[in-house]
């Protein structure tokens, strides 16, 4: 997802392959504190370009039928996090969502932009993360596993990925996914909307 090639290219295949395009789900993320521009080339830049695509081939005002836009961030781009340039490219995916979700943008593509943002959940991620943030901040994120009530699994964030499917009049809302259950974050409007 670094470049615009491949991805394309696959966008492309999808829509001559099926005839069309209905959900686009922008997922990959790592976390590299060390080498911190790939970090956000892949959590943010990556996601950006999913989502102009998946605009390109769904929006109505391209031809396309609408259709749904779901970013992975996480609860990281909400509270504050030990990993400051990861959390720096899950705020990002939030904000990009609640403003691609803004209901003149749904007017004309018809395009539903969500954002699913879960808490720790045991996956290769969490495995994986030895060496790739400081062994200070690695030892911060274990306690608050510990104060969080330990890990998510696979089917508790499942669970809020069905529920972004089926609530479809949630358009840029973040929802947050957490042992305590599922939270939505809304678009509070900001300081113009007041009469
Ligand atoms: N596991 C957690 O605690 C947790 C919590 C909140 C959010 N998230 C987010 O959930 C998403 C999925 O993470 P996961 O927990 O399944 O971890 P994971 O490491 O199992 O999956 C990440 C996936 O991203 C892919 N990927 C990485 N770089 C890529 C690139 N340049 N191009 C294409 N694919 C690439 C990997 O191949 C892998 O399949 C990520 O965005 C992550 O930030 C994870
Ligand atoms: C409160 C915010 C949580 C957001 C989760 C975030 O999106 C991703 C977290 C990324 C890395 C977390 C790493 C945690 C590492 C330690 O807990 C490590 O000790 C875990 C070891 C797990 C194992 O191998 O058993």
């Amino acid at each position: 997802m670094r470049s615009l090639v491949y991805p394309l290219g696959a966008f492309q295949q999808v829509v001559d392959r099926f005839g069309g395009l209905d959900l686009v789900v922008n997922n990959a993320g790592i976390l590299s504190e060390f080498d911190w521009e790939k970090c956000i080339n892949v959590n943010l830049i990556s996601v950006v370009r999913g989502c102009r695509l998946g605009l390109h081939y769904m929006g109505k005002q391209n031809g396309g039928n609408g259709g749904l836009i779901i970013n992975m961030a996480s609860v990281a781009g909400i509270y504050a996090f030990p990993a400051p340039v990861y959390a720096t490219t899950k705020a990002g995916v939030v904000g990009l969502t609640r403003s691609l979700g803004m209901d003149h943008k749904f007017g004309k593509d018809g395009v539903r932009v969500n954002v699913l943002c879960p808490s720790f959940t045991m996956t290769n991620f969490i495995t994986d993360a030895k060496g790739k943030a400081s062994e200070e901040d690695l030892q911060q994120m274990q306690d608050m596993v510990e104060k969080g009530g330990g890990f998510l699994q696979i089917p508790d964030v499942v669970k809020g990925f069905v529920k972004l499917l089926d609530d479809d009049d949630k358009n840029g809302a973040a929802l947050e996914v957490t042992l305590q259950g599922l939270k939505y974050h809304g678009c509070e409007s900001g300081p113009w909307e007041h009469e």
